[in-house]
């Protein structure tokens, strides 16, 4: 089987490239580096480029037959798509529907697409699942979900088959500590948490007068690890199995920015100096993923998303961090 992976440089893809290539798929990544790391780039072929150029997608589609792409490569700060819609709309809406086209036009019968729980918006209830009314609220969370729509189109009109993820609050890092989070500027809560302790730097809690049990938001941490197992499992369900198909993936456990804290704090043993701000504009109190489906339909069953091997995995890697 053969892949080719956007955004493989990046976090969470390059955890599924290595994941893919441990089960002997073969993988290309396609990375602009714009955001991503050619060290993080363990396995398979690289091609750097953008994967909205179809003059380079023809040129890698057309040189051998792919089985799948496995669509990481977007942009992803919620708060700069608010204030630059229009470089969201370009990256993840234009370009996708560019690769889509080069998808069907090369033969390519299969898709795996990164979306993400903030395609719900607001929630109305919590678990969130798969029937959740979607109502983003930021421009991130629209193009992701206009990703979804072309794919359920593009699926009824030229057979294109696929399957849509939409990961809660991606946390952790390879369990051997050879690749990890590498975002430039980091705006993720664990990787803040664990650097304010090792730097004796305050961060910020961002609101404690939020409708919860300690004042704090409520999310839903799931391991970047058990994330590349599902793209794993939802790309041999949709050779199997026609149709266009979305799972949430969560380990539908809650935990509260100030639990997170005192999480880490458990597992390194050091104080995290932090200081209590202001609520973040367009944060939602609570996000936990109902992840029944994925279970029941795919499989899947997350192995290290407690919140105590996340904030292990992670503070190995803060420790030691690679790039
Ligand atoms: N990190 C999370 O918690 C989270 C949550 C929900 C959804 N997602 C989605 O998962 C995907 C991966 O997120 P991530 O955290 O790994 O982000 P990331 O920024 O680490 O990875 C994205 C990768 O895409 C590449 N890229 C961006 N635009 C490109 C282009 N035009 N051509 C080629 N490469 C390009 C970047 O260089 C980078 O390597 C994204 O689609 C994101 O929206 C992430
Ligand atoms: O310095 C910080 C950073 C974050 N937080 C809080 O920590 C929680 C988690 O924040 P963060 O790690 O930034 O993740 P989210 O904002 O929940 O967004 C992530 O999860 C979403 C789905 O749940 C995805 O859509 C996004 O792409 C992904 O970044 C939120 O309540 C933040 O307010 C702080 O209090 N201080």
């Amino acid at each position: 089987m053969k892949v080719l992976i956007t955004g493989g440089a990046g976090y969470i893809g390059s955890h599924c490239n290595r994941y893919f290539a441990e089960k002997g798929v073969e993988t290309v990544v396609l990375d602009d580096l714009s955001s991503g790391h050619r060290e993080a780039v363990t396995d398979g072929c690289f091609v750097e480029g953008d994967f909205g150029d179809r003059g380079l997608l023809d040129k890698v589609l057309g040189a051998e037959k792919f089985d799948g792409i496995i669509h990481f490569a977007a942009f992803i700060d919620v708060a700069e798509s608010v204030a630059e819609p229009a470089k969201y709309y370009e990256n993840n809406v234009v370009k996708m529907k560019t690769l889509l086209d080069a998808a069907v036009a090369h033969g390519v019968k299969h898709f795996v697409f990164s979306s993400t729980a903030a395609v719900f918006g607001e929630p109305e209830y919590v678990p969130i699942d798969e029937a959740h009314p979607k109502k983003p609220i930021n421009a991130y969370g629209a193009t992701k979900l206009i990703g979804e729509q072309m794919l359920a189109d593009y699926g009824r009109a030229y057979g294109l088959r696929s399957c849509s993820f939409r990961y809660f609050n991606a946390a952790g890092d390879s369990s051997d500590g050879c690749i990890g989070e590498a975002h430039n500027p980091e705006h993720h809560l664990i990787p803040l948490v664990l650097r304010a302790s090792l730097a004796n730097r305050a961060m910020k809690v961002f609101g404690t007068d939020y409708d919860t049990r300690d004042g704090s938001c409520i999310r839903d941490y799931v391991h970047v690890e058990d994330l590349a197992e599902a793209h794993y499992l939802g790309l041999k369900y949709i050779m199997e199995n026609d149709g266009n198909h979305a799972f949430n993936l969560g380990s539908s456990e809650g935990f509260s920015v100030l639990e997170i804290l005192h999480e880490a704090e458990r597992v390194t043993g050091e104080p995290v100096p932090h200081d209590i701000a202001d609520r973040r504009p367009g944060d939602p109190a609570v996000l936990i993923a109902s992840n029944k489906k994925a279970k029941d339909v795919l499989g899947w069953e997350p192995k290290r998303s407690e919140v105590q091997t996340i904030l292990r995995d992670a503070w190995n890697w803060e420790q030691n961090k690679k790039y």
